[in-house]
C-alpha cells in the first residue's frame, strides 16, 4: 500500500520522538475543537455517538500537530484520511485471501470503489508546500511534525511534497484512531463512575493546573495521575489486538526452555494472557480505574514509581505499545493528546449513558482487531458555572 521505501528508510520515526514544541498548538486545537465536536447546548444535553464523533476529533487534533492549521481543520481531507485508514485495515486481510500476483490488481479496484490513499495525498500536499516555503522560518522551533520531516528527509523527499505526505498519511494511520479507541474507552468508563470518583480526577486535573498558574502546559498534564493510570488500564484490560508485535525471524532462535524457532517464522505476542496474569496483577479480570495511581502512592510517589507505573511504560507484562526496537514510538504524543482531551471534556461537561442504554457497550471484533462499539452514545452536559468553579 506504501512505498517500500518507508521500511527501508524510517526516517519520520525520529519526528514523533520530541513533540514538545508542538504542545502549546495541540492544547490550542483541543480547546478549540472539542466544543465543535460536541455541540452541547446551553441547557439539556446532547447524545452523540461516541467512537464516531471520538475518532473525527482525534483527526483534527493529530493533524493540528502533523501539518498545523487550517490544514488540520479541512473537513475533505479529514474524512478521506480517516476513510483510509479504516480501508486499509479490513483491506490487508483481504487481501490475504488471493495470491500475490493478483494483490496489485485486486488493491487497485477496491481503491477505485472506495477511494484510495492518493486522493489524502492529493489534499495534503498544499499545506506541505506551505511547510516548505516556511521550513526556514521555523527551523529552530518546529511547529508541526512535517517541520521536523523536513529536517531528517533527504534531498529528493523535500523536492517532492508526495513524497512527504505519504509519510504524513502513514502516521496519521498509526496515530488517529489507536488514539481514538482510547479516549473512547476512557469516556465509557468515566461515564460509570460515581460522582466522588469524578470529583477526585477534577481535583486532581484542577490542582495540576493551578500548581501551573492556572493553565494547561506540559507539567500540569504529568500531574493527572489518575486519567494515566484510567489509560494504562484501559490498555490492559481491553486489548486492542488479539496478536501484535510480528516479527519475522532472520535466523533460528532458541528460547530459554530449548523450543527453536526456525529462521524465517513469522512470531507474535498475545496480550491477553500477560495482561490478565494473576501473578503480575491482582484480581486482573477486575477493571479498577485507579490501579495504577494507587500503585504509584504505594510508592511514595518518587520518581521511579511514577515512571512504573505510567501508561506509556513498557514492561514484559504490559504490551499494549509493543514491545523492544519497535515499540510505539508515538505513545508520548498519544498519551498527551488523549489526556488533555479528556481534561477539557471533563472540566466542561456531565457525561452519562444515554437513559436505558447499557453501560457496556460491548466492543467490536475483526480479525486481530478490537474497536469499541461503534452504535454506543454517550450524553454530554454543559457543567454550570458554580460546579464548574468548585
Ligand atoms: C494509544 C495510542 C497508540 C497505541 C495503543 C499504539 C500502539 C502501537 C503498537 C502496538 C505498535 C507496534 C509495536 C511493535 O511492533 O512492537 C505501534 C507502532 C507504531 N506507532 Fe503507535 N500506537 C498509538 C499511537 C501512536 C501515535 C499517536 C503515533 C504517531 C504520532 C504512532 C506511531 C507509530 C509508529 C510510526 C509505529 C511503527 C514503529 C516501528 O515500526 O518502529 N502511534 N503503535
Amino acid at each position: 500500500m506504501f512505498a517500500s521505501d518507508i521500511i527501508t528508510h524510517p526516517y519520520h520515526l525520529e519526528t514523533i520522538k520530541t513533540l514538545t514544541s508542538l504542545v502549546p498548538a495541540v492544547i490550542d486545537e483541543v480547546q478549540l475543537a472539542v466544543p465543535e465536536a460536541f455541540k452541547v447546548p446551553e441547557s439539556g444535553s446532547v447524545s452523540v455517538p461516541l467512537f464516531e464523533t471520538i475518532v473525527h476529533l482525534l483527526a483534527r487534533i493529530s493533524n493540528r500537530a502533523m501539518i498545523g492549521a487550517p490544514g488540520c481543520r479541512n473537513e475533505e481531507f479529514l474524512r478521506r484520511q480517516v476513510s483510509v485508514a479504516e480501508q486499509a485495515i479490513p483491506m490487508s486481510q483481504v487481501l490475504n485471501w488471493f495470491p500475490q500476483i493478483m494483490k496489485p490488481a485486486i488493491w487497485k479496484l477496491f481503491s477505485m470503489i472506495a477511494g484510495s490513499k492518493d486522493e489524502a495525498i492529493r489534499l495534503l500536499v498544499p499545506y506541505i508546500q506551505y511547510r516548505i516555503q516556511y521550513a526556514q522560518q521555523v527551523q529552530d522551533n518546529p511547529e508541526t511534525i512535517t517541520d521536523l520531516l523536513l529536517r531528517y528527509a533527504p534531498e529528493e523527499h523535500i523536492n517532492s511534497p508526495e513524497k512527504l505526505a505519504v509519510r504524513v498519511v502513514h502516521l496519521n494511520m498509526a496515530s488517529i484512531h489507536t488514539s481514538a479507541i482510547f479516549t473512547t474507552h476512557a469516556l465509557f468508563e468515566l461515564a460509570k463512575m460515581s460522582p466522588e470518583q469524578i470529583d477526585m480526577i477534577r481535583t486532581e486535573i484542577k490542582s495540576a493546573m493551578e500548581s501551573e498558574g492556572g493553565i494547561c502546559n506540559k507539567t500540569a498534564v504529568g500531574k493527572f495521575h489518575m486519567l494515566d493510570s484510567l489509560l494504562r488500564e484501559i490498555g490492559r484490560f481491553h486489548s486492542l489486538f488479539s496478536v501484535g508485535s510480528s516479527r519475522l525471524t532472520l535466523r533460528d532462535a532458541t528460547l530459554a526452555d530449548g523450543t527453536v524457532i526456525p529462521e524465517g517464522s513469522v512470531v507474535a505476542l498475545a496480550p491477553k494472557p500477560l495482561h490478565l496474569n494473576p501473578e503480575v496483577y491482582s484480581q486482573p479480570e477486575v477493571f479498577d480505574p485507579f490501579r495504577f495511581s494507587k500503585l504509584r502512592q504505594n510508592g511514595k510517589d518518587t520518581l521511579q514509581s511514577d515512571a512504573k507505573h505510567s501508561f506509556t511504560t513498557l514492561t514484559n507484562n504490559y504490551i499494549v505499545f509493543g514491545t523492544g526496537k519497535h515499540a510505539c514510538p508515538g505513545r508520548f504524543f498519544a498519551a498527551f493528546m488523549v489526556k488533555i482531551i479528556l481534561a477539557e471534556i471533563l472540566l466542561a461537561y456531565d457525561i452519562s449513558f444515554p437513559e436505558g442504554a447499557s453501560k457496556n457497550p460491548r466492543s467490536f471484533s475483526f480479525n486481530i482487531f478490537t474497536v469499541p462499539n461503534p452504535k454506543a452514545k454517550l450524553c454530554f452536559t454543559k457543567r454550570k458555572a458554580s460546579s464548574e468553579s468548585e
